[in-house]
């Protein structure tokens, strides 16, 4: 099932425009939308959740036409917001059988079956018997997606679930998150540029409410070949650098030294290297445009 927007937008009542004539079309996988703070990833989401609406445009999800029938789109939706709630003190295990009865599923066996299944999906069966509340926030965001298996939904939404897990719970997350993503719609925001590269077949940069670009990681890296060129530098030279040269991002050294990035069609100077493209470069050329753009 696809999902398809067209000429979506939103401004909030402070003339925040959040969401600015946004076009796009996502099918079957991982799709991942990647932007800084601030820059509409929230609002975009919740507007498909059918949580709030758009001053104009449209949605829709395979038949179902979002805008104007939230309901179905609720029946095949599994969201997980950026901040979830406060979970009383029950197990993993008795907390998801009360979520698979208010979902309508009548037997206990039926539960059982159903409760295990996302439990194990989710890495979280040997830990199935402990309060969620006392759940660390890497187990906290897979219980999450433990929550919104119990419906089998046909799109998902996770809105920047990597913020604020360490490097090993990160790592589960993502794992979690590529199981589930083989047979529906997933779509997943985030601010870090490494999560769309370990994850994701499909991925969208957005800036200022606006899609700077759509395409897929292997793609994007691909077309910046030979275009992106590195030089060792002093750091008090960078801001002269940065007059003359497209600089995309500057790393320190042991030595106190910086390691620029530069993009060019052509060797910037005798000294500079040819690099090979990362979705960082990608990621900074789109934010660098769209400024220029937006400008
Ligand atoms: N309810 C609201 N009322 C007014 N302005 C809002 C509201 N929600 C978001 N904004 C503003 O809209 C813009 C986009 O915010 P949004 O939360 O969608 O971005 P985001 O990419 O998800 O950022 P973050 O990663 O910080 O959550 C920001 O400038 C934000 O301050």
């Amino acid at each position: 099932m696809k999902l398809i927007i067209k000429d979506l937008s939103k401004t909030y009542g402070n003339g925040v425009k959040a969401i600015d004539n946004v076009n796009i079309e996502i099918g079957v996988g991982m799709f991942g939308l990647l932007g800084p703070n601030g820059a509409g990833k929230s609002s975009l989401m919740r507007t498909i959740a059918t949580l709030q609406s758009p001053d104009s445009g449209s949605i829709s999800f395979g038949d179902i036409n979002v805008l104007e029938d939230k309901m179905s789109l609720r029946k095949v939706l599994g969201y997980l917001p950026q901040t979830f709630g406060v979970y009383p003190k029950m197990s993993a295990e008795a907390l998801l059988d009360y979520f698979a009865t208010l979902k309508g599923v009548k037997t206990k066996s039926d539960r059982q079956t159903l409760v295990k299944e996302v439990l194990e999906i989710t890495n979280l069966y040997d830990v199935r018997k402990k309060n969620v509340a006392g759940y660390s926030g890497g187990m906290k965001q897979r219980f999450g997606i433990a929550q919104l298996l119990l419906n089998n939904p046909k799109l998902i939404i996770v809105d920047e679930p990597t913020a604020g897990l360490d490097p090993a719970e990160r790592h589960r997350f993502l794992n979690v998150l590529r199981e589930v993503g083989t047979n529906s719609t997933v779509i997943f925001s985030t601010h870090i540029v490494e999560d769309v590269k370990e994850l994701c077949n499909e991925m969208a940069i957005l800036n200022g409410g606006r899609i700077l670009k759509h395409t897929t990681p292997m793609e994007a890296t691909a077309e910046l070949d030979g275009k992106i060129w590195t030089k060792v530098i002093e750091r008090d030279d960078l801001e002269s650098m940065e007059a003359s040269y497209n600089i995309l991002s500057s790393n320190y050294n042991q030595d106190n030294t910086l390691n620029i990035r530069v993009h060019a069609l052509e060797k910037p100077a005798s000294d500079f290297e040819n690099a090979k493209p990362q979705l960082d470069d990608v990621y900074f050329i789109a934010l660098k445009e769209g400024e220029s753009v937006g400008a």
